[in-house]
Formats: C-alpha cells, sequence, structure tokens
C-alpha cells in the first residue's frame, strides 16, 4: 500500500537527522548540528547518517501496531463507542489522554531492544571497512543484539527501558491529545478531518510530544550507551544530576530541534496512515 511506502519512506529520509539527535545528546565532541553534520560527512561519508537504520525499519510496523492498536482499543473501553460513533460523540480529553499513555506504556516495552541497538550503532563513529584501522565493536545489528546478550545479559538489552517508559508513557498521552485537538479545532463537527488537516495535527502532535519527551530522551540515549565500557551512572537519576552538573540545564534540550525538524513529516504520515486503516477496517 503506498501509505506504507511513505511511512517507511519517511522513515528512511528521517533517519539521518535522528542519527545527529543521538550524536548531540550522548557525546560531547559536536558543537552543534551543523560542525555534527559535516564531521559525520567527512569522515564516515552519507552512510554515517544511516547507521543503525536497519532495526528501525523492521519493527516500526509491530511498534506502530502496538501503540495504535493499544490506544484505539483502550479508547474503545473507556468510552464504549466504536470509531465512526466518535465523530458524533467525541470522547473527552481526558480519556484520550489515558489511552495515549496506556498505548505508550506497552509500546516502550516493545521498542526498548531496538531502540538500543539503533542507539548503540548510531553512535559508533568508525568509517565503514577501511582497511588498516580497528573495526567498530559491532558489525551490524544482530551482531549488536548478541554482543550485548552475550557481555551484559538478557537485561542488557533493556538498557535504558526504564527511561524509555517514564519518556513515553505521559508523552504519547501529549501526542494523542495534541492531534485531537488540532483535528477539532480545523474540522465542521461531526465531519471526518481532511487530508491536509490530518497531515498538519499529525506534524505538530509528532513536534509537541517530542519537545516534552526531550529531557527524558536525552536520559534514556544516555543510559542506552553507559554500560559499553565501563558503567559511569548509578540508575536514571545519578545520570540526570551529573549530566545538569556538568553540562547545566540546557543538556534537558539537547537535540530538540533537528528532532522536531524529523519529527513533523514522520507523523504527518503516520496519522494519515492511521485515519486511512481505521476508515477502511473502522
Ligand atoms: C511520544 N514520543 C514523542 C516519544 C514519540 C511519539 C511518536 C513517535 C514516532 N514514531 C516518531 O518517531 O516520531
Amino acid at each position: 500500500h503506498p501509505l506504507v511506502t511513505t511511512g517507511a519512506l519517511g522513515l528512511v529520509l528521517g533517519h539521518p537527522f535522528d542519527t545527529v539527535k543521538v550524536r548531540l545528546q550522548t557525546q560531547t565532541t559536536y558543537r552543534g548540528i551543523v560542525d555534527c553534520m559535516v564531521k559525520i560527512y567527512r569522515h564516515e561519508s552519507l552512510l554515517g547518517f544511516f547507521k543503525g537504520m536497519s532495526f528501525p525499519i523492521a519493527s516500526i510496523a509491530v511498534v506502530n501496531s502496538v501503540l495504535f492498536g493499544v490506544y484505539s482499543n483502550t479508547l474503545l473501553v473507556l468510552t464504549a463507542t466504536s470509531h465512526q460513533e466518535r465523530r458524533a460523540q467525541p470522547p473527552s480529553y481526558t480519556h484520550i489522554f489515558l489511552a495515549g499513555c496506556t498505548g505508550g506504556f506497552l509500546q516502550a516495552y516493545c521498542l526498548a531492544p531496538f531502540d538500543l541497538i539503533k542507539v548503540r550503532l548510531q553512535n559508533q563513529t568508525e568509517p565503514r571497512a577501511q582497511p588498516g584501522s580497528p573495526p567498530p565493536r559491532y558489525q551490524g545489528p544482530v551482531h549488536c543484539a548478541a554482543s550485548i546478550f552475550r557481555e551484559e545479559g538478557p537485561r542488557g538489552l533493556f538498557r535504558g527501558a526504564w527511561a524509555l517508559t517514564l519518556r513515553d508513557t505521559p508523552t504519547v498521552g501529549i501526542y494523542f491529545i495534541t492531534y485531537e485537538g488540532l483535528c477539532r479545532q480545523y474540522t465542521p463537527e461531526g465531519q471526518n478531518p481532511s487530508s491536509a488537516t490530518v497531515l498538519v495535527a499529525g506534524g505538530f502532535a509528532g513536534i509537541a510530544s517530542w519537545v516534552a519527551a526531550t529531557p527524558l530522551d536525552v536520559i534514556k540515549s544516555r543510559m542506552q550507551m553507559d554500560g559499553l565500557r565501563r558503567r559511569v551512572y548509578q540508575g536514571m537519576l545519578d545520570c540526570m544530576v551529573s549530566s545538569v552538573r556538568q553540562e547545566g540545564l540546557g543538556v534537558f534540550f539537547r537535540g530538540v530541534t533537528i528532532n522536531s525538524a524529523r519529527a513533523f513529516p514522520v507523523n504527518a504520515v503516520t496519522f494519515l496512515s492511521y485515519e486511512y486503516l481505521l476508515r477502511w477496517w473502522g
């Protein structure tokens, strides 16, 4: 289906932005977005921007099905109305928020191992296949997963999962509230939102939820990178405190600009697919 293709394309085109975000959040060698992009391009070529992309592509369908499936089923239980009836009897924002939080909470658990591997691969700065230079620690996603499993045990695959859950539970609530709120604002009573409305509302829902999610996103990424060699942080709180001590409060908004630029198109397309699927299967 074209929408699935567009969704996958959005993910591919958005990935370079995500790589820059992750590096800005976890490494101190970059002075900003442009500096980071230039350095990646010089040392690792264009391929450097696409490190760690295969697992997100492979898992997006599952992760988004859990997110949107749990959300819409929770809403169904809370409001006792089907999707069609819902245009006539819109659910309350409390219900939307609660259903979003439930979806975010469950989605975080499915996402955690894939996200960990993505972040570890994105942070490998070695250029690909340079004869003579030492090879990167992880040769690819499967090797990365197997190495983490071997070196850190099965729980190692869930490093940073707690921070990820805390990041996603409330902010997926915000995601759906923003989306529904904007759709209602710009749609005549009792009608379905137009495609343009869905795209714009979805884009802004992505940005709003990511802005709210950024502080815990930074902590999550740092927890995921911790333990690569020796462990630096005692836990999430320790990671927050020492990050703020060393880098100031601004640390909580690392990567927010580039991530917002990525989030608008990616989430616009995501919500458009969601609305289409609901109308078909309703
Ligand atoms: C709630 N939080 C902001 C964390 C995520 C919301 C949507 C995530 C989306 N798949 C994306 O990659 O942008």
